[in-house]
């Protein structure tokens, strides 16, 4: 005797998970295609990846959904919930959050490549939320593919069976039934009790300017519809529905949200403070008698200060901040001034690439003119009186002579690469500081590295010195491990004799020296030439240990233009004006925006 048919044994609920490049969004599109949600006309080139940013840099950041309706080799057709998990280092945390919405998650391994750094970080994230994890080998196309070989590897690399992995190719279309067929297979279905207290785990959410905030859900149990009075049991807000629905892959109404299902709610949500990713949704009037287990919060581990360019508003930052907040609880924001810049915010991140993008949202999506000051990672300061204090932000740091001892963020770092780059590798990490703990070779021309790092020399551009060292071959994972006392000095930087708060920042005391010409020479390079000599210092507790000194000059840009062609005049000065727009008066200089990223470039050959 079968059992009596549930509709939730027809639902799989699933990611996909991969190291960056490894064909991830590739193999969602192909997913979305075959199951025939679109004509291929219709297919956008990344459908899932819809932010231009991402698009820009190839990686995957914001979460999507879509429903696929797939009909299965034993003849019944399934619900296949997709949901799209973003790919870098940065962003382990969003990844958790969606593998939180799901039963099971697709592991696709590039056939050439193998097993590489966030691949085993993202399988870790799967395991701790208990998902069936389902090994995929893409990239079979290519002749370098070696799917004996990494088969074996995910095998003993990770400790899951790859014996009947579906070997594709994500590309050309090749066996992306099988993909299905395995999810359908292997990830299980939901379960949750369809007539219980409704508990809906928030995952994402996003701000829609007619409808509010709209949350993004996975129905653990209980059901929701239109009319439904619900609470957010965090921020303990009750609402009505407005409406519930899904994803194929635009927003589309449906009557009822069920238990095992992913789909939307909108309720009016005024405020986007009260639709926190992570909070559980219940009923009102048959509340739940607890939440759902969030996911661990993420820790921001990367503090910079973002202010208003001239002539921005600091309103308006704030709100929009606000907004981005919502769906990336990661980020962290509160008022701060500074001297050179004025009122602004010190902002938290998880590393140096999610600030990059959120400054890049903020310029875009909202038309700012932003200024991002120095990024630091939190010290832990022990003063003579014994207070301790953690110092987020470099012009915070106590006198030097009220300091006992100064601690700094340790992290453990898995770096993946082929054997021919281990010295490169050996030598920027020796470079930043960091000390080996192993070495093991994961076959005859790949091996993993295990080190510890100083978080902060691990911040500024460590990813891209790694990525260039190995000719975009290496791979990197770390994760904090405890602070450590060090011996650390807070590097000045003055220009024109004033002393700049917005560049000051923190460095080890052997490296200080260096740091402080390197950031001399790059702020030379950048500020252009003045009406006065402009002298640029760098100094540690009041002592110059570096300058390089801008010499005098008038900008005339109309000198050159002789004789009458008016259009080529106006076009200098139009673009005289627009430099001018990218400039920030400090004190007596003014300094182009740009000067604010060149200070956190290393050279690592200095
Ligand atoms: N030869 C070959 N190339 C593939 C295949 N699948 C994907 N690619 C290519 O690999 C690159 C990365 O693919 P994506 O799908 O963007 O990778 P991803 O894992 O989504 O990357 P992120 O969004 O950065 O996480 C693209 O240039 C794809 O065209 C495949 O089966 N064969």
């Amino acid at each position: 005797m079968s059992k009596p048919l549930n509709r939730q044994d027809k639902i799989r609920n699933f990611s996909i998970i991969a190291h960056i490049d490894h064909g991830k969004s590739t193999l969602a599109d192909r997913l979305i295609q075959s199951t025939g949600l679109l004509t291929q006309r219709e297919m956008k080139e990344q459908i899932l990846d819809t932010m231009d940013l991402e698009r820009e840099r190839g990686i995957t950041i914001k979460l999507q959904t879509t429903r696929l309706v797939y009909k299965a080799k034993d003849g019944d057709e399934y619900i296949l919930n997709l949901i799209d998990t973003p790919g870098h280092v940065d962003f382990t945390y969003e990844v958790s959050r969606s593998l939180a919405a799901c039963e099971g998650a697709v592991l696709v391994v590039d056939a050439s490549q193998g097993v590489e750094a966030q691949t085993l970080a993202n399988v870790h994230l799967a395991d701790v939320q208990g998902l069936e994890i389902v090994p995929v080998l893409n990239k079979i196309d290519l002749p370098s593919a070696r799917p004996d070989e990494i088969k074996h590897e995910i095998e003993e690399v990770i400790g899951i069976l790859a014996e009947d992995a579906p070997l594709i190719s994500a590309k050309d279309g090749l066996n992306i039934e099988d993909v299905l067929e395995a999810v359908v297979k292997k990830v299980p279905a939901p379960s949750g009790d369809e007539n219980g207290p409704l508990k809906a785990l928030i995952f994402d959410s996003y701000y829609d300017s007619y409808r509010g905030a709209v949350a993004m859900v996975r129905i653990k149990e209980g059901q929701v519809r239109k009319g439904t009075k619900i609470m957010m049991m965090a921020a303990k807000k009750v609402f009505e529905v407005a409406e519930v629905g899904i994803f194929i892959p635009s927003a589309t109404p449906v009557e009822v949200l069920k238990a095992g299902d992913v789909g939307y709610i909108t309720a009016s949500i005024k405020n986007v403070k009260d639709c926190r990713v992570g909070d559980t949704i219940t009923d009102a009037d048959r509340p739940a008698a607890e939440p759902l287990p969030g996911y661990k919060k993420a820790q921001p581990m990367v503090y910079c200060g973002i202010y208003p360019a001239e002539g921005e508003s600091y309103d308006v930052i704030r709100d929009a901040l606000e907004k981005l907040q919502l769906n990336d609880a990661a980020l962290t924001f509160e008022p701060e001034t500074s001297v050179a810049l004025g009122f602004g915010f010190r902002c938290g991140f998880l590393g140096l690439l999610h600030l990059e993008i959120i400054q890049q949202r903020l310029e875009r999506e909202f038309d700012l003119d932003l200024i991002a000051t120095s990024p630091s990672v939190i010290y832990r300061v022990t003063k003579t009186d014994g207070e301790v204090i953690m110092v987020q932000n470099p012009t915070n740091l106590p006198e030097r002579q009220s300091i006992l001892t100064m601690e700094e963020p340790i992290v453990d770092a898995h770096i993946f690469c082929p054997t021919d780059y281990v010295g490169n590798i050996m030598e920027l990490c020796q470079n930043r500081r960091g000390v080996m703990l192993s070495m093991d070779y994961l076959d005859a021309k790949r091996v993993r590295l295990h080190y510890e790092l100083p978080l902060n020399e691990v911040i500024y551009d460590f990813f891209d010195a790694l990525k260039s060292k190995t000719r975009g071959y290496g791979s990197l994972d770390y994760e904090f491990k405890e602070y450590r006392e060090s011996d650390l000095v807070k590097l000045d930087v003055l220009l024109n004799k004033d002393l700049i708060d917005a560049f000051s920042m923190i460095v080890h005391s052997t490296k200080a020296v260096s740091r402080g010409r390197v950031i001399c020479e790059k702020l030379k390079e950048v500020i252009p030439r003045h009406q006065f000599a402009v002298p640029i210092q760098a100094s540690i507790g009041g002592n110059i240990i570096a300058r390089e000194t801008i010499s005098a000059l008038r900008k005339d840009v109309l000198a050159k233009c002789y004789g009458g062609d008016i259009s080529r005049k106006k076009k200098l000065l139009e673009k005289q004006k627009e430099g001018k727009k990218k400039m920030r008066q400090l004190g007596s200089v003014e300094v182009p925006q740009q000067a604010f990223l060149e200070v956190l470039k290393y050279d690592d050959n200095k």
